[in-house]
Formats: structure tokens, sequence, C-alpha cells
């Protein structure tokens, strides 16, 4: 029995994996539902077998009566805006004053519009899941996180500790459902997807959480052991290898030039992406470099969002 709920579990975290990360399933939902409900049955029968990891446990059974309050492994910063070309000229002169005679490569990401998180993993395992908060600490919002399917339970490596930091986002289909219930139901409209994954998260019913249908794009590592990346391209690619979802629109470039190129060809290509975006992130590629570079008071030297005009 416990060989079957093992193997049980492999197939639903690799099932998981193609449906929610890379959106490319391999088996229709009747298939794993049947699976889950095979395993559910079979740890109801023996729940000495139960493991905190198991997919059986995404959704948890109690509501919170509110939210306990966690201090980050290491500060979540927020970044400074850049609202055009001449502000993304200014960054670029001012990284390279500092970094005097080097090459510089920056990497380009979009910037989803959602409620940036933080998950921490144990030995590959999701122990914890929290809001950004003050950046210093945030609001506990682990069973909350363990119903987003895009965020895997259990790494497919067992690295000693993580902390990863994304963003929850409600895809725009999702919202507009969400929205015709609630139309239904006579309740309030929620204003944008953004507002409803805030929402959605913080919900001290994870049961609430689990039927809003939100995802997760991670972009930044806060604590690591038992990794040391080079640049940022190498660091998505990690994370992506790792089971994590990971935006694959993601480019690097030698000059603000190219850069100022790409972060104007969103300006209309954005509007087909499944979920919004309110910018892209530009950052120093060389973590070395970002190292040099450091932070101010709240955000780093080495980044910056640039925003499309309202
Ligand atoms: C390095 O720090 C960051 N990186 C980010 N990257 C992306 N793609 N989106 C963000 N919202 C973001 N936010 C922060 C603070």
């Amino acid at each position: 029995v416990k060989k079957r709920i093992e193997e049980l579990r492999a197939l639903l975290h690799y099932h998981n994996y193609r449906y929610y990360v890379l959106d490319q399933p391999e088996i229709s939902d009747a298939e794993y539902d049947r699976m889950l409900r095979e395993l559910i049955s079979l740890e109801q029968q023996y729940p000495e077998f139960i493991t905190p990891d198991s997919p059986s446990q995404r959704v948890g059974g109690e509501v919170a009566k509110e939210f306990r309050e966690v201090a980050h492994l290491k500060p979540m910063y927020s970044l400074d805006n850049a609202f055009g070309p001449e502000d993304l000229k200014e960054f670029d002169r001012r990284v390279r004053s500092l970094l005097p005679g080097q090459e510089v490569e920056y990497e380009v990401e979009l910037k989803i519009d959602g409620l940036a998180i933080s998950l921490v993993y144990e030995n590959g395992v999701l122990v914890r899941g929290a809001t950004r908060g003050n950046g210093t600490t945030g609001e506990d919002i682990t069973a909350n996180v363990k119903t987003i399917k895009a965020i895997p339970l259990k790494l497919r490596n067992p690295i000693p500790l993580l902390e990863v930091r994304g963003e929850a986002y409600m895809p725009k289909e999702s919202f507009a459902r969400l929205n015709e219930q609630r139309e239904e139901r006579g309740e309030p409209l929620f204003a944008n997807p953004r507002n409803a994954a805030a929402g959605s998260l913080r919900q001290l019913d994870p049961k609430v959480t689990a039927e809003r249908d939100l995802s997760a794009f991670m972009y930044a590592i806060g604590e690591v052991q038992g990794y040391e990346p080079k640049t940022q391209a190498e660091l998505m690619e990690w994370l992506s290898e790792l089971g994590f979802k990971v935006n694959p629109y993601r480019e690097v470039f030698n000059n603000i030039d190219d850069v100022i190129n790409y972060c104007q060809s969103w300006h209309e290509k954005r509007f087909s992406l499944p979920y919004v975006i309110d910018g892209l992130v530009i950052k120093v590629n060389s973590l070395a470099q970002q190292e040099a570079l450091g932070f101010t008071a709240k955000s780093p030297r080495w980044a910056i969002a640039y925003k499309f005009p309202a």
C-alpha cells in the first residue's frame, strides 16, 4: 500500500507540473482526478502514511482566525521605477559609473501585475508562504499558497534551504469568470486581477483561495544553500528546472538602447498575454555586479522597473 501511495504521489506531482507549470498536460483532468481520489482514499485508510508534501494536502481543512506575522529570511525590497527611455538611460549611466571599465549586461523580464510572495523550502519541501508585508515581515499565507497549483509542494531537487520570491496572479480569464459569478450573486466586483489575486490570497479560508484559479511566476532568490548562480539568466533557468513556473519572456542585452526598444515593443504585445503586466523589470545580469552595486535604503541599485505609460 505504501508503495502504491508513493507511486500515486510521484505521478500526481509530475502531472501537476506538466499541467500547471509547463501548460503541457499529458493526461486528461478526469484521469488526474481519478488518481487523486485513489490517493485520498488510501491516505484515509492509512493516515500514518500522509506527508505534508502529498498532493492531497494542497487544500487545508481549518479556517485561520487571523494571519500570523512572519519574518523574511532576507528583507524583501521594492524596485525604483522608470517611466520612460530617459529614466532607463539615467539608470544605465548610474550603473556604469559604479562599475567603471566593466562590461554590463541587462536581463529583462516582464513585471506581472499581481501580489509579491515569498516561499521557503526546506530539503525541497514547501514549509512556508508569506506576503511581502513591509519588506521585513509579512503575513503567513502558507495554507493559501499551497492551493496554487503552479507552486510545487516538493522541488525536483531536495536542496537544503531555498527562499524564493515571485508574483502570485490571477489570469485574465479567471478574473472575468470570477466577476461574472460575483455579478450573479450580487457581490461587489473586483476592480482588476491584481486586487482579485490579493483578495484571494488573503483569505482566512484556504478553500476559498483554492477556487480562485491563481497562478504564480517566480523571479528571485532570497536565501539559498546548495547553489551559487552566476547570472540572473542562469538563476531563472535553475528555478525552472527545480519545478517553478518562470515567465518565458526573458532577454539579455548588452546596451540600454536595445533594452528600451524591447520594453517599448511590449506596450502593445502585452494585451495579447493571458495575464496582466504593468511593465518590465531590468536587472544587471551578473550576480557579482549586483553584489557590488548593493542597495539603497529601500531598493536595489542593480534593478529598475519600467512602467508603461498609464
Ligand atoms: C529583484 O527584485 C525584483 N525582481 C522582480 N522581477 C520581476 N520579474 N517582477 C518583479 N515584480 C520583481 N520585483 C522585485 C522586487
